[in-house]
């Protein structure tokens, strides 16, 4: 054991104290800031792993209070036995929950079974070294609390850099965050156990600055991971209301769009339409060419309507070989040139697939969503535009109508 010794002039020592309690203040200010964050993530994204982190903070509170002596001094300064026997205690707890965190936030029961039944195990080591040392023992408790503070420095960085090479990208700030508590606690152990190196109690220092960078660290980790969360939540989203061959939205999309196509349509009272698209023929394609041309002839349905359409559209694929779309526009006539350019271009546009060229044809269905205050429901909306739609389709097909009043009328 080697322990260092200034001696200071009253105001140096004064100001030295000043200094410390300043770094002290950081120190337990941050923690406290990070503690307050991660319960706001746990409770606001009902995330475990944000509550194991806050879990973990504190422990790691309780391990400098208890280390560095600020917790006897100002906290529990009655408390001899707690402070003077508690330290293997506190040690083990701190143990515990950083593998509790770690587990959790590297995913190990499913990325890394084994490595998460190593961890569970030392978990289970840790909480009977507390037991026993409720119950009395301490040298064996002694050495069981430095053995697992050291293997801590081992089996997380490792985890964590399994977990990162495999994949999981946000774990590279675990293992930055371990490398560097384990450069801390083992510079802090081999100059207070040998006389390797004449630091005194520096390195418990530089420990501490390692301990908070080391926290900073595990922060930004779980930040990436619950951005990713946030993302993969939103792809979801988006593909429950995608169709998959073509990328269109689908009927959901439709039905969403059509919710906050009616807000909007109660501010700026600009009219909207749905124009309805259906392939004629469509078996006859299926029934010639085969199942795989046909989703071809989608696709290319599909990409021509992202051409013509604005970006404000909503284009959709309403199911199977029929199209919805949803647009404002100034008047019926605007909407009538949108459906002619799709109708007249799939017609002069064949499919090619392997040696044929797949001649097709549409009709389009055009309805007026007549008065926002009549609330019409998108069913009854594209009941309309299907009525229109078959009216084309009876006329001899490749033909777009609209659907005016109970009557639709040819245009085409
Ligand atoms: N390849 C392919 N075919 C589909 C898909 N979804 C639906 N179909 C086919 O589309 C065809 C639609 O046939 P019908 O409803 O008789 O319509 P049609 O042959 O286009 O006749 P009209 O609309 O009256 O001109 C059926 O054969 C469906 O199997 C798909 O995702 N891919």
């Amino acid at each position: 054991m080697t322990l260092g010794f200034t001696l200071d002039t009253p105001p140096a020592f004064g100001a030295r104290q000043q200094r410390e309690h300043l770094g002290f203040g950081v120190f337990y200010g941050a923690l406290s800031i990070m503690i307050i964050m991660s319960l706001i993530f746990a409770i606001a994204l009902k995330q475990r792993n944000a509550a194991y982190y806050a879990v973990f903070l504190l422990s790691t509170i309780l391990f400098w209070l208890k280390l560095n002596g600020i917790g006897f001094q100002y906290l529990w300064p009655d408390a001899v036995w707690w402070h003077n026997e508690g330290f293997h205690i506190v040690y083990l707890l701190f143990v515990g929950c950083a593998l509790q965190f770690s587990k959790s936030f590297l995913q190990l029961d499913s990325l890394a079974p084994r490595l998460n039944r190593v961890f569970a195990t030392l978990q289970l080591l840790a909480l009977a070294g507390i037991v026993a040392r409720l119950l009395g023992l301490y040298e064996p408790v002694l050495m069981l609390s430095f053995a697992l503070l050291v293997v801590l420095t081992f089996v997380i960085p490792f985890a964590s850099y399994k977990v990162w090479r495999d994949g999981l990208d946000y774990a590279f700030w675990s293992l930055l965050a371990w490398l560097l508590y384990a450069v801390g606690l083992l510079l802090s152990i081999i100059s207070a156990s040998t006389s390797l190196f004449s630091w005194g109690m520096t390195p418990l220092f530089y420990a501490q600055v390692a301990s908070l960078l080391e926290t900073l660290f595990l922060m930004i980790g779980l930040s990436k991971w619950l951005i990713q969360l946030e993302l993969e939540r939103q792809k979801a989203i988006s593909q429950a209301n995608e169709d998959a061959l073509t990328g269109l939205g689908n009927r959901r999309r439709l039905q969403l769009a059509f919710t906050q196509l009616k807000d909007a349509m109660v501010i700026d009272h600009r009219p909207a339409f749905v124009l309805m698209i259906d392939l004629d023929y469509f078996k006859q394609i299926n029934d010639t060419f085969g199942h795989d041309a046909g989703d071809k002839v989608l696709t290319e349905v599909g990409s021509l309507l992202l051409r013509i359409c604005r970006e404000s559209d909503v284009v959709t694929r309403y199911g199977g070989e029929e199209f919805a779309i949803l647009l404002r526009a100034q008047d019926v006539d605007t909407v009538v040139q949108v459906a002619e350019r799709i109708r007249v271009e799939f017609a002069s546009s064949p499919t090619k697939h392997h040696d044929h060229m797949i001649e097709h044809t549409l009709c389009c269905g055009i309805a007026e969503i007549m008065n926002i205050d009549q609330q019409p429901s998108v069913q009854e909306m594209m009941k309309h535009a299907d009525e229109a739609l078959y009216q084309a389709k009876a006329a001899g097909r490749n033909q777009s109508h609209v659907y005016a009043h109970k009557q639709p009328h040819h245009i085409v």
